[in-house]
């Protein structure tokens, strides 16, 4: 049996073979740093962490990157509201996404690299591209010339002539784009509209356009072909497809033998995205935020809610998924708590996980990672064995041998932690020091009657930061308890 993979490239499953058996490469697009990760960001993230996971479990090791998009419009809006220094910004927003996606037991990359940390390779890249006569310059902005790569729109399956039908036609003065010269064209640097957050470069102050960063990245930190290379769906056009024209017309290699892109997770139907304003970030759904299900909502359900969807189709938000997860991750963490040391087995010999149930579960994910079909075998798995552990517990009485037992009791932990889903510790209560949180309370109380809302807000969330939640009583009363 063998892993096969939709490839994206070829529109079709295809069995997956790396380049070197020895080590998998593997790089996913990251985020951009402006704002909290939201359910989207989760499920994209969520998906690789599995691939990687599964890739590990059959015996690949496997180099994993993720970016961080640092250089970006939104950054740079967010900085001049703020008034602070993109960087600022910026490594506010990578702090917060590993406050947030560590607890959803996402494993850390191997790196994660910075377009900041890569202008020198970005540009280097730029002028590769322009001695092969790719780009054209012009006043110091550079553009790719997608006429020149004959391969253009093989990712996402759209003819050179579609995309020009339809491209609108520009019209306003201003627009910086007007300047290239076929609407397909896309910037690889961008002349500095002012000097803040701007580089040097051959082509004058600037920064780089967003699909340069990748084909920079993969290659400085992966090489000319990597294995897998994933991202959004909403990614493939036109991400994807110019990070390809970039890195093949300088190699003519294949960017990546595998292309893998996730579902959208969508709100009645709509994409969830910052810019619609239908979203709900992880820190909500976790802190108890989320107006439509008021309640602290752990981690591995949202997990779980993620992986009851094959990656590749849309996955719809609504309370009742939720819900569902919800109970579906009580149902799992049960039946992975049970104490088998409360039932006098045998002494055990060899504890190897049940034969067929690795089998089961291998062949759901060789199938394009059907995790929808391991968990469906995982919780059968989990009600059996609690069916008979209170069997044994209360009636003395058994269906299955010792042996098998335990060995499908080792199944399900080890094959729910191939899909990252485990009983997590809570981490370790800190010594609280109750006259200081008195006091920061009172201080919070003056701020509100000042009507200084932002400190009010801020020693909120710092001491909920700590793990103290606040509760304000009718009459100015506030309660406070250690979580
Ligand atoms: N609703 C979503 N469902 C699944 N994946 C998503 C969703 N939104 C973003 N992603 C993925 O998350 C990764 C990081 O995205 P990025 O930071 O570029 O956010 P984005 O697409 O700009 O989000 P937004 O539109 O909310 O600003 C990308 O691979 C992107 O495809
Ligand atoms: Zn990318």
């Amino acid at each position: 049996m063998s892993l096969t993979l939709y490839n994206t490239l070829t529109r079709r499953k295809e069995p997956f073979t790396p380049l070197n058996r020895d080590q998998v490469t593997m790089y996913c697009c990251g985020v951009t740093v402006y704002d909290d990760c939201h359910l989207g960001h989760a499920r994209s993230y969520i998906g690789w962490d599995v691939v990687r996971r599964y890739l590990q479990w059959r015996g690949y090791s496997v180099r994993y990157v993720q970016n961080f998009t640092d250089i970006d419009d939104k950054i740079l809006n967010r900085a001049k509201a703020e008034k602070l220094a993109m960087k600022d910004v910026a490594d506010r927003y990578i702090a917060a996404y590993f406050r947030d996606i560590r607890p959803l037991n996402i494993l850390d990359a191997d790196e994660y690299p910075r377009v900041t940390d890569h202008i020198p390779e970005i540009h280097q890249l730029i002028q590769a591209l322009e001695a092969k006569g790719y780009v054209y310059a012009i006043e110091g902005d550079v553009y790719y010339d997608v006429r020149q790569f004959a391969d253009y729109g093989k990712l996402s399956g759209r003819s050179l002539n579609q995309m020009q039908a339809g491209a609108s036609r520009r019209v306003d003065p201003n627009d910086p784009e007007r300047k290239k010269r076929y609407p397909a064209d896309f910037a690889l640097w961008k002349a500095a509209k002012s000097d803040e957050s701007a580089w040097d470069s051959p082509w004058g102050k600037g920064r780089p356009g967003w699909h340069i960063e990748c084909s920079a990245m993969i290659r400085a930190r992966l090489g000319g072909t990597i294995d897998i290379h994933g991202g959004g769906g909403d990614l493939i056009f036109p991400h994807h497809e110019n990070e390809i024209a970039q890195s093949e017309a300088l190699t003519d290699q294949p960017l990546a033998r595998y292309w893998l892109h996730n579902g959208m997770v969508t709100v009645n139907g709509e994409k969830m995205s910052k810019s619609l304003g239908n979203f709900t970030t992880i820190r909500d759904l976790l802190d108890g935020k989320w107006l439509e299900y008021p309640r602290p909502i752990d981690p591995m359900a949202i997990r779980l809610f993620v992986l009851q969807a094959h990656y590749r189709k849309p996955l719809d938000f609504t309370p009742n998924a939720i819900e569902a997860a919800e109970k579906g991750w009580q149902t799992l963490k049960e039946a992975l708590s049970l104490d088998l040391q409360l039932l006098n087995l045998s002494p055990q010999i060899l504890s190897q996980p049940d034969s067929a149930s690795v089998e089961q579960f291998q062949t759901a994910l060789d199938d394009d990672l059907n995790t929808a079909t391991a968990l469906a075998m995982l919780f059968e798995l989990a009600k059996l064995l609690k069916r008979e552990f209170y069997l044994r517990y209360y009636c003395e009485s058994h269906k299955l041998s010792d042996i098998q037992l335990v060995q499908r009791s080792q199944a399900l932990i080890q094959l729910a932690q191939v899909l990252g889903l485990e009983i997590q510790q809570s981490p370790a209560k800190f010594a609280i020091d109750a006259d200081w949180i008195e006091a920061r309370l009172q201080q919070r109380q003056q701020a509100r009657q000042a009507r200084q809302y932002a400190e009010s807000d801020r020693i909120r969330d710092e001491l909920q930061s700590m793990g103290i939640t606040i509760i304000d009583q009718p009459g100015g009363l506030t309660r406070w308890h250690q979580t």
